[in-house]
């Protein structure tokens, strides 16, 4: 069922579904992260679209920057390197320390079906996003739905029928410039020491569920909330990680674990002259439901309240992107 042997060991959703259950039921409530064996027939056209992008000037890039969407907060475009602040989102997970800017540029879209407006900034990407959204929320799906068979009162969350109708869900190229091509950001000599470099900074993600495709380069880790000790998530070439988000731990009172988490700058192995490349998927109910902790997990872990969707994602965001809403953190109340 599963190979590989360590935390983040690689599950066959084509298993008997009963331990498939049980497999990915016991990752959620350990750190939350694991991995799935997945065959993407999108990913090759979607990276090949990404790269072609990315090596435009930056003008172009920016002309195709981040434009809001039907609720009126961005949801698709561009976010130029540096313009992403994933810490300050967390309320600064480092504690006190410094905080470099994370090392990452991006290109996201939004669900087709409500942004079909024709805007895309390249044919390839025209071409090759949609169907990207469509493949990994339907994997998505079928992870949300074995994480619901895999609590006490299963069908309790409804957590697929709430994630049907119009969310903020999206699905994003990200580039991890080679270490050297960042100079701008941050100085040179850090860069080749690597000492408190991120590529990005440590932080929880904050819809239900994470999917992502990583390369073969490395560097993620995950942080063990009682020891501070952090994982490496091996790449592993056909698979997908799956990682729970902040409203799925609200959703189920603590059981199901959102973990902290970050991409390390290893200039030693490779990342002073390589780019890295993942596709991912932020996964989030429906704007307008409100996520309530379940009965079946009341007692069980945290007792959170209940949060609207919309609310709770656009105050969250507009930290992502917006340095005047960074410096006013207390206006976001929603600690994770
Ligand atoms: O690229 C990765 O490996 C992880 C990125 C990540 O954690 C995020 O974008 O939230
Ligand atoms: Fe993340």
């Amino acid at each position: 069922m599963t190979c590989g042997g360590n935390k983040f060991s690689v599950i066959d959703l084509s298993g008997p579904r009963a331990s498939v259950v049980s497999l990915v039921r016991s990752a959620a409530l350990d750190l939350g992260f694991f991995q799935v064996k997945f065959a993407s027939t999108e990913k090759a056209s979607a990276l090949a679209a990404a790269k072609e992008f990315f090596s435009l000037p930056q003008k172009a890039k920016e002309g195709a920057r981040l434009v809001p969407g039907w609720n009126g907060e961005l949801m698709r475009g561009y976010a130029s390197l540096g313009s992403e602040a994933a810490d300050v989102a967390n309320h600064s997970l480092a504690g006190g320390e410094e905080v470099l800017p994370d090392l990452m540029e991006s290109y996201q879209v939004a669900d087709p079906e409500y942004m079909d407006d024709g805007q895309f900034p390249t044919e390839g990407m025209k071409r090759a996003m949609p169907g990207l959204f469509d493949e990994m929320k339907g994997l998505g799906l079928e992870i949300l739905s074995l994480l619901d068979e895999g609590l006490p009162k299963s069908g309790e969350g409804k957590f697929v029928d709430n994630h049907k109708g119009r969310s903020r869900t999206i699905v994003r190229c990200t580039k991890y410039p080679a270490l050297e091509d960042c100079g701008g950001l941050v100085s040179a000599e850090r860069l080749k020491s690597g000492k408190g470099v991120s590529r990005i900074s440590a932080h929880r993600d904050l819809g239900t569920l994470t999917l992502l495709m990583q390369d073969q380069q490395g560097g993620l880790e995950v942080q063990d909330p009682e020891t501070g000790e952090w994982f490496p998530v091996p790449p592993v070439e056909g698979a997908v990680v799956v990682n729970v988000g902040n409203l799925m731990t609200r959703w189920t009172n603590g059981v199901y674990k959102s973990s902290i988490h970050r991409v390390v700058a290893n200039p030693g192995g490779g990342h002073l002259t390589e780019d890295r490349w993942s596709v991912i998927m932020f996964i989030s109910p429906d704007d307008d439901f409100t996520v309530s902790p379940l009965e079946c997990c009341a007692g069980e872990g945290e007792v959170r309240v209940a949060v609207n969707v919309g609310k709770y994602m656009n105050c969250k965001m507009r930290q992502l992107f917006d340095p005047e809403a960074r410096e006013d953190k207390g206006k976001c109340k929603y600690d994770n």
